[in-house]
């Protein structure tokens, strides 16, 4: 059953969505523990939607305790088939600049005690990953905060630029990067910075779930000769801006989605991905599983 097909995850600055209407929480329980947090779910224009906030509604999770697999997982229960994450990010780019959006497209992995697959335990399987982001998805994203950003007609929020594709630096931390660090990212070309993306975005494709990054730009990081380095003041500083164009794009970005829904690569992508037979599959990994090998059994 589909309680929501369109799911959100807040990042750090996005707690709450505020124009959420009949909001219901959701205390969801996982084959693989809990999430952050309850998900929420309200009704955003015409259309019902699962918000939870990745770090909890009171930040008390760091980047490495996240319950990824949890999170993906209550999200896939809800019937969720499109998942927007709204993340706070450093930016790489001198065109990247505080406020701007990045809908990136690829990502880099620097984290090293993250676990981001569903398989294991006699259960073995491969997802094609070499286009992480659901282009589909991340096109209504763009176009949504083009709507809101370019042109005359809704000049909602005029001081942000998008930037369309890009790489999605994942690292580790908590401690934000060194100069060095940053400067050798920088020379890989790649755009953006922050420390939870990627193993969502692992998870959701082996849940089958469409997944896209709106990028909210919070500083320069630490390689930027003419702006002090990052600290949790000036990320705090911009989120708070931040998050309220995060609800405006996501609020356009649900009506699109609920108008004209996308086909997503995502929703196929265990079907050549299942290299065990799972006739001979443990027992109790198939029933742990079953949301997401049913439809494969
Ligand atoms: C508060 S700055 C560092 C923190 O912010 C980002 O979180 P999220 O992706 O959930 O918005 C970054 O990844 C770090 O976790
Ligand atoms: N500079 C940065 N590095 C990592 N994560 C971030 N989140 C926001 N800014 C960041």
């Amino acid at each position: 059953m589909t309680i929501a097909q369109i799911g959100i995850i807040g990042g750090s600055g996005l707690y709450k969505m505020e124009s959420l209407k009949d909001v219901e929480e959701l205390e969801v329980q996982t084959p693989f523990g809990s999430p952050s947090d309850a998900l929420i779910l309200g009704t955003l224009g015409e259309t019902r939607v699962a918000f939870l906030a990745r770090h909890g509604r009171n930040h008390t999770l760091l980047p490495s305790e996240l319950p990824f697999r949890a999170n993906i997982y209550a999200m896939k229960q809800l019937g969720v088939e499109y998942l927007i994450s709204a993340s706070a990010v450093g930016s790489l780019k001198e065109e990247a600049k505080p406020l701007d959006m990045v809908v990136p497209d690829q990502f880099i992995d620097r984290t090293k005690n993250r676990i981001s697959t569903f398989f294991g335990e006699g259960i073995v399987a491969h997802i094609t990953f070499g286009e992480p982001i659901c282009k589909n998805l991340a096109s209504v994203v763009a176009d949504a905060i083009a709507t809101l950003t370019e042109g005359n007609a809704s000049l909602n929020l005029p001081d942000v630029s998008l930037h369309r594709g890009g790489t999605y630096v994942c690292m580790e931390g908590p401690a934000f990067s060194t100069k060095a660090e940053s400067n050798l990212y920088r020379s890989w070309g790649a755009t953006v910075i922050g420390m939870t993306n990627l193993p969502e975005a692992k998870l959701a494709r082996e849940a089958e779930i469409a997944y896209a990054t709106l990028a909210l730009v919070t500083d320069y990081d630490c390689w930027h000769p003419d702006h002090d380095s990052v600290t949790v003041e000036m990320v705090i500083g911009n989120l708070h801006k931040n998050a309220v164009n995060a609800q405006k794009v996501i609020q356009e970005t649900v009506k699109r989605l609920t108008e004209n829904p996308p086909a997503s690569d995502a929703h196929s992508a265990l079907k050549y991905a299942i290299l065990t037979n799972l006739d001979k599959a443990p027992a109790a990994t198939k029933e742990k599983l079953g949301l997401l090998l049913n439809k494969y059994l």
